[in-house]
């Protein structure tokens, strides 16, 4: 088009002074003709901006919708994602009722924190029956008995998921989006409710990842008119009914023709104009609308607008000009022959004005941030604007005689050469595509081009193509950016639940079509939450990226490795037909882990747990192959942590078991069915009591009275140790602190309460509680206390002995370097471990308390016997030179009552 103005410029300036001015040419025909051209050049200018105008708004409405479809896919994964769990928690309520354990979900269930803020359980009557965090002191007796979820979900019996209102949380009094599924009984009856409350500033977050330019919103609502979440927030928005607001032109006027699609609309929230695409999310009841402002769209328009406007009003002023200069040549001609000079110089003045006309559609060309580009009807580049060093760093001169598709990213070559096909065969007058193009520096950036064919102003014969290019990298990278998040975690960048488990129903795809097997591997960090309690979460996350880059290091490039939340990672190993080969993965990553790790200069030692659950070719549900990955993993732990086990058929129940044991612990601390239980101490050479040991009873309303042997491990397995410990310690000393003598009072105290935080605390409150003086209590650890962090915890000891408490080693002898640790801590006291009192008949078993006799004297630590059953034994510890003793033979460990009674009893007979 610019070439073909510039040799008809030159042909002219040849017959400049060759040909007479327009001959024939009445008055009347020049100013009108002068008038069509005005009109002309108005016209062209006018559909020119009409279609630029045309093509922003259609561009618009595109980007709306892509970015809608983007929106509404990550919406919809988040809350389908939300739903999954708690399907898993409903199927898991419905197949056993009574052995359900909610703590247990939750507790597996971390992918759930962060995007919500609470998951609860209601019962029939709509009361709490549990929740991950608890409620509020003064808040336990709130009912949901008035909320929608809970009146549609109790009335209808095959409900799906209902997805409330974002309204005040009755927990925490903030706005959350309440999702709701409903529970039956065996019978199909009414159970109850789960419920998950999601943080909408947590989605309101993710939407503002978007572009949308400084004046757009995204907004997801439901079909019942109201805001569930949206960016940018307004004040009150959660309780406005849009529905209302913007009756019979909003979304859901539109909603009710078609479920996608675009509408402008003014916001009554902040006057606004934008563009708005809309979706419903997935099968949910719910809207996304993404909207961008039009007036901020609309900015490149109105900078082209007033270009035309200057170029017009010139090319006006020109031809007017023109115009007069030919009426008075016209004049002259008819005057005299002469006058063709004068003709010839009118000539010239017109050669001008058309180069100041293509100087002015140049400056239109030229002034624009898109590249426009002239290719001629092969779809070689004939002209290129200037922008085209900005764009693809390239000159324009450049570009000319190429072809676009030199420039295209090879991937992308194919869908391009058809795009430029249609337009060559004339099955489509314009054309819109987008694809990657490289720029002269090697790097590949996203380009939008819009074709639109030319045509020969006096033929009308197809004579090439305008397109415009400009540069859409960043809009590109947003669209991308928000799939990739919706599918990976974002602090190790690896594949997060929702990808797991689509990889998991590939492999199976894969796995069914192959013929072969793989296995699934669940991985719980072992000791990862002492690290996060003593180092900060910071340290916490390195340390959690750091175990992401191990694990990716040992797996294969086949392998998926995913982490599902927390401390909670997920492998899938394909192509494993037999379970050596998922053994030998196991211990690989077991002996990865285990080396220790260097966070910020600190030296961190975790460990693995895995559970692993094979797949054959035949396997149907994904979904059970994980959860059967993770009844091996809590398996796993509970037989002693950095180790795997497969899953085995009846795993489940025992899982079952143990589950119910520890539901049972929790209710038993609630309800208060602990006591002690006091066995006294005799002082060898007085033989007189001295003091009680403390032991733990559980009065089970059904088992009876429960031996500590039996819920201590599993008291201190799932930490509930630390609750115990501590009213142990709360309860001794305030009974201790009414007997009569100074006598003193021991505490067993687990190895799991050094490594939680608040051990002195404790003691010093059941000290300062109970009025008992520090002297007359004894605390009673194992070995097992000083084989964890050595340095700290005796640093702990001194701190404890420094206020003025006694220290014992319990069961001495039962571990495997118990000498060593009598230098590490000056004990007051040893206790050796009635196993070896009970061999004591046997030359070894009392040459080895004869050691631990003379260790003691030499160190001036009291020793005490424990297990003392018979007189024999009494007489042997006693000639031992054992300074105390404790056993059956003086009593059993006796309630608080009976233990007064027994004090008095020696009393009056020592009297
Ligand atoms: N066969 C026999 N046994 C005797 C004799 N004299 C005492 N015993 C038993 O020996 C155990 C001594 O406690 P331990 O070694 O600290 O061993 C305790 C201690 O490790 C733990 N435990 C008990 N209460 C607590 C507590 O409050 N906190 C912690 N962390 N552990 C506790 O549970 C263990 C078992 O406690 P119990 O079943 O009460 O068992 C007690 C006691 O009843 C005897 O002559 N013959």
């Amino acid at each position: 088009m610019f070439n073909r103005t510039a040799r008809s410029t030159e042909e002219s300036g040849h017959i400049n002074s060759a040909r007479p001015s327009a001959p024939g040419w009445s008055k009347d025909g020049l100013i009108l003709a002068t008038f069509i051209a005005i009109s002309l050049v108005w016209a062209v200018l006018g559909y020119h901006l009409h279609s630029l105008k045309q093509t922003i708004r259609e561009q618009t409405h595109r980007d709306v919708t892509n970015i809608s479809i983007g929106v509404e896919k990550h919406v919809e994964r988040l809350l389908v994602g939300v739903d999954q769990v708690m399907r898993f928690i409903v199927d898991d309520y419905q197949n056993d009722p009574e052995a359900f354990d909610f703590a247990a979900w939750l507790r597996r269930s971390t992918s759930l924190e962060g995007l919500t803020t609470q998951v609860s359980m209601y019962n029939a009557a709509g009361e709490l029956q549990a929740s991950r965090t608890p409620p509020a002191p003064g808040l336990a007796t709130f009912h949901v008995r008035d909320r929608a979820y809970f009146q549609a979900l109790s009335a209808d019996p095959n409900p799906g998921l209902y997805v409330d209102r974002t309204v005040r949380g009755r927990f925490t009094g903030r706005y959350v989006l309440q999702t709701a599924r409903r529970l039956n009984r065996r019978d199909g009856s009414f159970a109850g409710v789960i419920v998950t409350s999601i943080d909408p500033n947590y989605l309101s977050n993710q939407f503002k990842a978007v572009d949308v330019g400084s004046q757009g919103s995204i907004g997801l609502f439901g079909y019942d008119g109201y805001i569930r979440a949206r960016y940018p927030q307004i004040e009150d928005m959660y309780e406005r009914n849009v529905a209302s607001l913007n009756a019979g032109k909003g979304v859901f006027a539109h909603l009710a023709h078609a479920p996608t699609g675009t509408y402008e609309l003014q916001s009554p929230f902040d006057q606004v104009t934008r563009v708005f695409g809309y979706r419903t999310v997935g099968s949910l009841p719910l809207i996304v609308t993404v909207g961008k402002s039009l007036e901020e769209v609309m900015l490149p328009f109105w900078d082209e607008q007033r270009l035309a406007i200057v170029a017009g009003l010139s090319i006006t002023a020109l031809l007017l000009s023109l115009l007069a200069l030919r009426l008075r040549a016209l004049k002259r001609d008819r005057l005299h022959a002469a006058a063709l000079a004068e003709a010839n110089q009118t000539l010239y003045e017109k050669e001008k004005i058309a180069r100041a006309a293509e100087a002015h559609f140049r400056l239109l060309a030229e002034n624009t941030t898109d590249v426009i580009i002239w290719c001629d009807s092969d779809i070689t580049h004939k002209y290129v604007s200037p922008a085209v060093r900005n764009v693809l760093g390239y000159e324009p001169e450049e570009l000319i005689g190429t072809r676009p598709l030199r420039f295209v990213h090879p991937d992308d070559a194919e869908a391009y050469a058809r795009v430029l096909r249609d337009l060559t065969s004339g099955r489509v007058e314009q054309a819109v595509t987008a694809q990657r193009y490289r720029r002269k520096d090697g790097v590949d950036i996203w380009v939008e081009i819009s074709f639109s064919v030319t045509r020969e102003a006096v033929t009308s014969q197809r004579d090439g193509y305008v397109a415009s290019l400009r540069d859409i990298t960043a809009r590109k990278e947003a669209e991308l950016q928000i799939a990739h998040m919706a599918t990976h975690d974002a602090l190790t960048g690896l594949p997060n639940r929702l990808l797991f488990r689509d990889r998991l129903s590939q492999e199976r795809a894969n796995a069914k079509r192959h013929g072969n097997g793989f296995a699934v591997l669940a991985c719980d960090l072992d000791r990862f939450k002492a690290v996060n309690d003593k180092l900060g979460h910071p340290a916490g996350d390195k340390l959690l990226a750091l175990v992401a880059e191990r694990l990716t290091a040992e797996a294969r490039d086949v392998d998926t490795v995913a982490r599902l939340g927390g401390d909670e990672f997920a492998i899938i190993l394909s192509w494993v037909n037999d379970p050596q080969a998922a053994s030998l993965a196991a211990e690989r990553l077991i002996g990865a882990l285990g080396r220790p790790f260097d966070i910020d200069g600190v030296t961190v030692s975790i460990g693995v747990s895995i559970g692993i659950a094979l797949a054959s070719a035949e396997v149907e549900n994904t979904d059970s192959l994980l959860t059967n990955a993770d009844i091996a993993l809590y398996k796993a732990k509970s037989t002693g942590r950095n180790t795997f086990r497969f899953y085995e058929a009846g795993m489940d129940a025992m899982v079952a078991k143990r589950t119910n044991l520890e539901l049972d612990l929790r209710d038993a601390l609630q309800r208060g069915d602990f006591v002690l239980h006091y066995q006294p101490v005799i002082d060898l050479a007085s033989d007189e009591a001295v003091g009680f040991e403390a032991l733990l009873r559980w009065q089970h309303p059904v088992r009876g009275m429960v031996s500590p042997a039996d819920f201590i491990p599993l008291a201190e397995e799932t930490g509930l140790i630390t609750t115990l410990g501590a009213w142990a310690l709360r309860e001794a000393c305030r009974e201790a602190a009414s007997w009569p003598h100074d006598l003193s009072v021991a505490v067993n105290v687990s190895a799991i309460q050094f490594q939680q935080p608040g051990l002195e605390q404790s003691v010093m409150h059941a000290l300062s509680a109970s009025g008992l003086p520090a002297r007359r209590l004894e605390l009673e650890i194992t070995e097992s206390v000083l084989m964890q962090d050595a340095q700290a915890v005796v640093a702990c000891l001194h701190r404890l002995r420094g206020l003025g408490v006694r220290i014992a080693l319990d069961d001495f002898g039962t571990g495997y370097s118990s000498l060593s640790y009598l230098r590490q801590f000056p004990f007051d006291k040893i206790k050796i471990d009635r196993s070896f009192i009970r061999e004591i008949g046997d030359p070894d078993a009392a040459a080895i308390v004869r050691a631990v006799v003379g260790l003691g004297t030499h160190l001036g630590i009291a020793i005490t016997a424990e297990g003392v059953e018979t007189r024999e034994q009494l007489d042997q510890v006693r000639s031992e030179g054992c300074t105390e003793v404790q056993g059956f033979l003086f009593s059993q460990p006796l309630p608080a009552l009976d233990a007064l009674r027994f004090i008095d009893v020696r009393l009056s007979s020592a009297a």
